[in-house]
């Protein structure tokens, strides 16, 4: 059902949450390969036409997943050759006129052919003299790479001091982010990079060599105003990635955090009045906007179901335990104890889970994201530290077992694409689940949903065999078909 009417919705709501949750019980555990567990009120005495459909089942899931995981090239070059997709290009890498070993760099990555966003974006970044931009482009569109190629075209390697600064506002992000540099620079070993991080303590009075320095606010404030590694003069590059979120929470207050360089900022989101200081701050920005209703992608499928409580929203999560763990799933929480207890409660259930939150050690929270991107967990439960830029290809479901709000209450459109954006990475499929458990995380996924003129679908978790089904049709099935 689209929840198109969201009085409807909410009278759904009343009518059969409580019924729907009755029948949430697991019958059976899911199968190691994939099958559906049994909807309530069928058997557990196997009949032959039970294991005909089995193995018909576990035949068809087999097929999906591999054709998912192959097929993902075929359905990338559909995407870019289509006009109305974030991937589309017209032009090669080579026209965008990047230095021999950045080009190596770049189809060494695997990548045939820029996204919108890069071949937009790459061509006003090499200009010379360099211009400031502030650019917009869907979750997973490559602007990561756009940004990489930009700091690496212009540092010069013979000048042994950091010449490139580039801010990410989470950890994990900042380690990812200076693997695509290592990555995409690996052609070009004279060009150094080093991690403002927490944890990298540098000894007093010490000169950096490298050219580039990545890291999160407090240590690179810390290392350019207290300790003075960096000459903020020396500064070419500055690079703000999901500025807007930076800008909110150091920039209205944070001055400092304004280097006069040449600035690019970037994010999937800017609300408007983020958008509208970022254009003070920046000096005669090019400026690359999406329109509200471009913002999300098609690639993602959204829905949501209804629960009554914290307790019968982890009886639904087991319920589609078997569907969500085909591929990698991340699990969304809006505290650091609700994900705590979740996290638990799924591993008494017999579930290998992973949990990364803020309070965690550093080296702690760097082996558990390691671990999901190796595929070592297939289900992460996280918090809103997890919500931005995290890349891990695998990721087919995200699911919000609780709906981003503000410290209002209010809904948080931003945080809620950022989240969802966690899969449908450049041109895959990937399905958002939300789990709706009171009048006013209904109130709040409507106000999502209106937000971003998106249809949100109601599912039953009722019929789980239903669901696996629509959730694996969902994930696998191709761009083309
Ligand atoms: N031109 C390309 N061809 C193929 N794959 C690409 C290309 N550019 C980027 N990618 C891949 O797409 C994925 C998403 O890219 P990236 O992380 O840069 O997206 P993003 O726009 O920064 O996302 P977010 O908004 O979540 O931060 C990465 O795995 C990256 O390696």
């Amino acid at each position: 059902m689209a929840a198109d009417s969201w009085a409807q919705a909410v009278d759904l709501q009343e009518a059969t949450a409580s019924d729907s949750i009755k029948s949430l019980q697991i019958k059976d555990k899911p199968e190691e390969n994939g099958a559906a567990p049994k909807a309530e009120g069928e058997s557990n005495n196997k009949t032959e036409e039970d294991d005909n459909e089995d193995k018909a089942t576990n035949s068809y899931l087999n097929k999906l997943i591999r054709s998912s995981l192959v097929d993902n090239k075929n359905q990338v070059e559909v995407l870019q050759k289509d006009p109305n997709s974030p991937l589309y290009s017209v032009k090669s890498f080579e026209e965008l006129r990047l230095k021999k070993p950045l080009l190596d760099g770049v189809y060494s990555m695997g990548f045939n052919r820029p996204s919108k966003i890069q071949e937009t974006a790459l061509p006003m970044m090499l200009a010379e003299p360099p211009q400031n931009l502030i650019a917009q482009s869907q979750s997973g569109t490559g602007k990561t790479a756009a940004f990489v190629l930009a700091m690496l075209s212009h540092v010069d390697p013979n000048n042994k001091w950091p010449q490139c600064l580039c801010v990410s506002p989470t950890y994990e992000l900042a380690l990812q982010t200076g693997k695509v540099i290592e990555q995409m620079g690996k052609f070009y070993p004279e060009v150094k990079l080093v991690y403002a991080i927490r944890g990298n303590k540098l000894p007093r009075g010490v000169k950096l060599q490298e050219q580039i320095v990545i890291g999160t606010p407090g240590t690179m404030l810390d290392w350019c105003a207290k300790f003075k590694f960096i000459e903020p003069k020396k500064i070419r590059v500055f690079v703000l990635d999901e500025a807007d979120v930076m800008i909110a929470t150091q920039g209205h207050q944070d001055q400092s955090i304004r280097i006069q360089r040449y600035m690019l900022l970037f994010s999937a989101t800017f609300e408007e009045s983020v958008w509208n200081f970022a254009q003070r701050i920046v000096p005669d920005p090019n400026i690359i906007k999406l329109k509200r209703e471009e913002e999300t992608l098609d690639t993602i499928k959204q829905y949501y179901v209804l629960c009554n409580s914290k307790e019968e929203k982890f009886e639904a999560l087991c319920n589609i335990y078997g569907a969500i763990t085909i591929a990698q799933a991340m699990i969304f929480c809006h505290t650091r104890k609700t994900a705590g207890w979740l996290a638990g409660e799924l591993s008494r259930e017999g579930h290998q889970v992973a949990l990364l939150s803020g309070e965690m050690q550093v080296e702690q929270r760097a082996a558990v994201i390691d671990r999901f991107r190796e595929g070592k967990e297939k289900v992460l439960v996280t918090t809103n530290v997890c919500a931005r830029g995290i890349d891990v290809e695998q990721v087919s479901v995200v699911i919000n077992f609780d709906l981003p709000v503000d410290k209002d209450g209010n809904p948080d459109n931003e945080t809620y694409l950022h989240r969802i954006g966690r899969t449908g990475r450049f041109g895959k499929r990937g399905l958002a689940i939300n789990m709706v458990d009171s009048k006013m995380s209904m109130n709040i996924l409507n106000r999502i949903q209106d937000h971003f003129s998106e249809s949100i679908l109601f599912v039953q978790v009722r019929q789980v065999k239903t669901l696996q089904w629509s959730l694996l049709r969902t994930i696998f099935s191709p761009l083309t078909s």
